[in-house]
Parts: C-alpha cells; structure tokens; sequence
C-alpha cells in the first residue's frame, strides 16, 4: 500500500476523552484542518505544510506494534482527520492488525464531522462545532456525540445535535448499513473547554440534571500525558 499522509505525531496512551476513556489506545494525529475553533487545543496541526509525510507503511508498523503493547484500538485524530482520504489508511491498518490474537485492531475516529466520511471506522466520535455544523452522514453515523461546552449556547447547541442526530437516523439509514454497531442513538458527552471553570460548571450542572448526557474530562491533560 503507497501512499503518505501528514502526521503530527504518533504516541501510545489512554484514550482521555469519551465513551472509551481510560483504554490503552494508539493515537495517529494527522495534519491539516480548516475548521478554525478559537479554543482548538491542537492548532499546531492546523497547516499540514508543518509536518512530516509519514507513508501508510510506516504507520501500520507503529500501530501493530501499539498493538502487541498492548493498545485497544487505534484513534485517528487531528487536525481534522477528515480532510484526508482515510480509506488507504484504514486498509493498511486493517491489514497489519488482522493476524492479530483480538483479530484486526479496532479504528476509532475523532471528527467535527465537517467533510466527507472516508473508510470504514468501527468507532465515530463526532465533535460537531457551532460556528461549522456537522453533515447529516456524519450525525446518522456517530456512535457518540462529544460537545465542548464553554458557554449557555454550547449547551442549547448539544441538545440541537442530540436531537438531529435521532432525526439524522431515521432519514438515512444507508450510512449506519456501511457501518457495523451503529447504536440506535449515540451515547452523549459535553466536554468542558479545558481550564474553563465556566464551562466545568455548565457541563457539570447539565449532566446532572440531563441524565442522557455525561461528562468527559480530558483525563490525560489531569494525568500530564499526552
Ligand atoms: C483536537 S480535536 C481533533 C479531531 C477533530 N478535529 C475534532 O474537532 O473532533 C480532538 C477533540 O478535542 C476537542 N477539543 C479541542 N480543543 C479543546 C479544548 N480547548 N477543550 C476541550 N476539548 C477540546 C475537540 O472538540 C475534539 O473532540
Ligand atoms: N490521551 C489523549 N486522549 C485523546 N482523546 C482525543 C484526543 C485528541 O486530541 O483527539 C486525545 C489526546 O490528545 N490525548
Ligand atoms: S475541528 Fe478539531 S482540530 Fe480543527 S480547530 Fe476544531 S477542535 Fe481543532
Ligand atoms: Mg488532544
């Protein structure tokens, strides 16, 4: 499989965020992505042209061996990993993992859901943006929503996503059969923006009175890991 893709880093952690926190994961953070959140907490990934062209070779070894140390599941992040087209990514991933005792190593997606969907993921985390709005595809296909929440209209904005997220569902159901697992309804998450007390309290209150939601931390940023 040829081919290259800009790559911020590469690293074995926990995953620190959503439905799957605390797993050993693999994280390839790609380069590149126009999304422009004033808060991004990665915007030196934003100018693909600042980082490596890393071969899809060169990151399947990294990620098959994660995987012998241990990683659940391998996170395609960024950036926004969607401005690229992932799907050789995916198969190359999906070709050096599939010996493995567990079978081939789960791929799990962190997207504002913006672009076009690209491979076949068995693990979408949609983080939809207020000022960028999630495509439809992406809403019906998610299997958790994870809203950062800085501000009231973060919060009126998640339960708008929550809501066209159901609504995506059942008017499309052609991406959920690309997808296997596709819950009926995603699971819920508000992240506080981080070191935003304001946005700790709002997140905090909301959860604790919308028992449909949970919070997501950021643990490893806690933990002083990456
Ligand atoms: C850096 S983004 C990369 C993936 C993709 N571009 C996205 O936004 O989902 C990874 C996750 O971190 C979240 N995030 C970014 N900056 C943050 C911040 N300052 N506080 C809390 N979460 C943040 C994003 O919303 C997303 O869920
Ligand atoms: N440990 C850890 N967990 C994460 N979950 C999502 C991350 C991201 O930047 O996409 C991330 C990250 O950067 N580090
Ligand atoms: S879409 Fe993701 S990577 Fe891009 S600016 Fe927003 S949070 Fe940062
Ligand atoms: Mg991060």
């Amino acid at each position: 499989m040829t081919g290259n893709l800009p790559v911020v880093e590469t690293f074995h952690s926990l995953q620190g965020e959503g439905a799957h926190v605390g797993r050993s994961a693999f994280f390839i953070r790609l380069a590149g992505c126009d999304v422009g959140c004033s808060w991004c907490d990665t915007k030196h990934s934003w100018n693909s042209r600042n980082h490596p062209q890393i071969t899809l070779e060169q990151l399947a070894e990294e990620t098959a061996t994660a995987a012998k140390d241990g990683a659940a599941f391998v996170v395609l992040t960024g950036g926004e990993p969607l401005q690229h087209n992932i799907a050789p990514l995916c198969e190359a991933l999906h070709r050096a993992t599939e010996t493995n005792h567990g079978g081939p190593l789960a791929i799990h997606l962190e997207t504002s859901g913006v672009n076009q969907l690209s491979g076949v993921p068995t693990w979408i985390t949609l983080s939809p943006k207020r000022h960028a709005p999630p495509r439809t595809d992406l809403l019906a296909a998610c299997h958790e929503l994870k809203v950062v929440v800085h501000e009231t209209d973060d919060l009126n904005f998640a339960e708008d996503m929550a809501k066209a997220a159901l609504e995506a569902r059942k008017n499309d159901n052609a991406s959920q059969s690309r997808l296997s697992n596709t819950s009926k309804e995603p699971l819920l998450f508000l992240q506080p923006g981080w070191k935003t007390t304001r946005g700790q309290q709002l997140a905090f209150e909301h959860v604790q009175s919308h028992p449909h939601w949970r919070l997501s931390m950021q643990t490893h940023k806690w933990l002083g890991i990456r």
